[in-house]
């Protein structure tokens, strides 16, 4: 079977609402990340590709079935929604049994794929936990055994780092790119940060539409020459702020450091700088020319 989705044209809306508009993606096994603001359509993209949602028209192919094939495609796909929250009182083993017995697993798989799941995800030790003992980490990272237990071919996670302290989002971060090694995994966020440490590939969506797919590498480059750090006195940072974009900023006392894009010629005192992922993401977001 073709290990890839491809979108095409894709155009979805809620009632009069669109909000996506002819979203064209080709998605390779691997992480792929789909990066963009708050209300980009991001969980709308994802809701459509699970069958969540219709489509108004475009056309779906995940692993060579279309987006008619909607129980088949179910069947090999596993989701992790923003809102993860099932059956607070079920302790994490039982909860797991009904998912799995709704998702009609034998039961001789079910609980030889339980056992090797939880040990994944290092959830073996808690499954008499009730779901509502477990902390926002391992809430997520039961919500990736049960995305997994029918072990689909594609894996589509959403949003699923927000509110994880540093070293549970490193976890979960490492245990998707572990789980990409065979599988499509597509992996929805805000966050820089998450798509820079794991996706070799990823789209940029904005206002509905994809202005940027491609090498992360190559988003990063876009912001080559225009990255500088410029240290800027106190007296004049309102003014600066007003001027230029700002990407970050550290205040140290008499004078701020702040690290800008521009693309216009550069003043004496900035001095350039290698750009970072984030740089490149912000440079497409903001329509960056001279000054502000
Ligand atoms: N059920 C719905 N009915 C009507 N409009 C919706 C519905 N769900 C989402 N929207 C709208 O669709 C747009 C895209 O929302 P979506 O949740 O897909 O964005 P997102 O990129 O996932 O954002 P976030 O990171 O905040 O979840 C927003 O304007 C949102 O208000």
């Amino acid at each position: 079977m073709d290990e890839r989705i491809e979108i095409k044209n894709l155009n979805v809306g809620y009632g009069r609402k669109q909000v996506l508009f002819n979203v064209s993606l080709s998605i390779k096994k691997g992480m792929f990340g789909l990066l963009g603001r708050n209300g980009a359509g991001k969980s709308t993209l994802m809701k459509a590709l699970v069958g969540l949602i219709p489509i108004q028209s475009g056309k779906l192919n995940v692993c060579g079935l279309s987006n008619n094939d909607k129980k088949q495609i179910r069947s090999i796909i596993g989701y992790l929604p923003q809102e993860f929250n099932i059956y607070l009182n079920m302790k994490v083993d039982e909860a797991l049994e009904y998912l799995g017995t709704l998702s009609e697993i034998d039961a001789k798989t079910l609980k030889s794929r339980t056992e090797e799941v939880l040990e994944l995800v290092n959830l073996e030790k808690d499954r008499k936990l009730k779901i509502k003992a477990l902390s926002g980490g391992m809430k997520r990272r039961l919500g990736i055994v049960q995305a997994i237990l029918h072990n689909p071919k594609v894996l589509i996670v959403d949003e699923p780092t927000a509110g994880l302290d540093p070293e549970e989002r490193i976890r979960f971060r490492n245990l998707l790119a572990n789980l990409a090694e065979d599988k499509i995994v597509i992996l929805s966020t805000h966050i820089v940060g998450d798509i820079e440490s794991t996706c070799n590939n990823l789209a940029v969506l904005n206002g509905g539409r994809i202005i940027f797919n491609g090498p992360t590498d190559e988003i990063t480059e876009s912001a080559k020459g225009y990255t500088y750090k410029v240290k800027v006195p106190k007296t004049r940072i309102h003014d600066f702020k007003n001027r230029y974009v700002i990407t970050s900023q550290q205040d140290f006392g008499e004078y701020v450091e702040t690290r800008i894009l521009y693309k216009g010629k550069p003043e004496n005192e900035f001095k350039r700088v290698d750009p970072t992922i984030e740089d490149g993401y912000l440079n497409l977001l903001y329509d960056i020319g001279g000054t502000k």
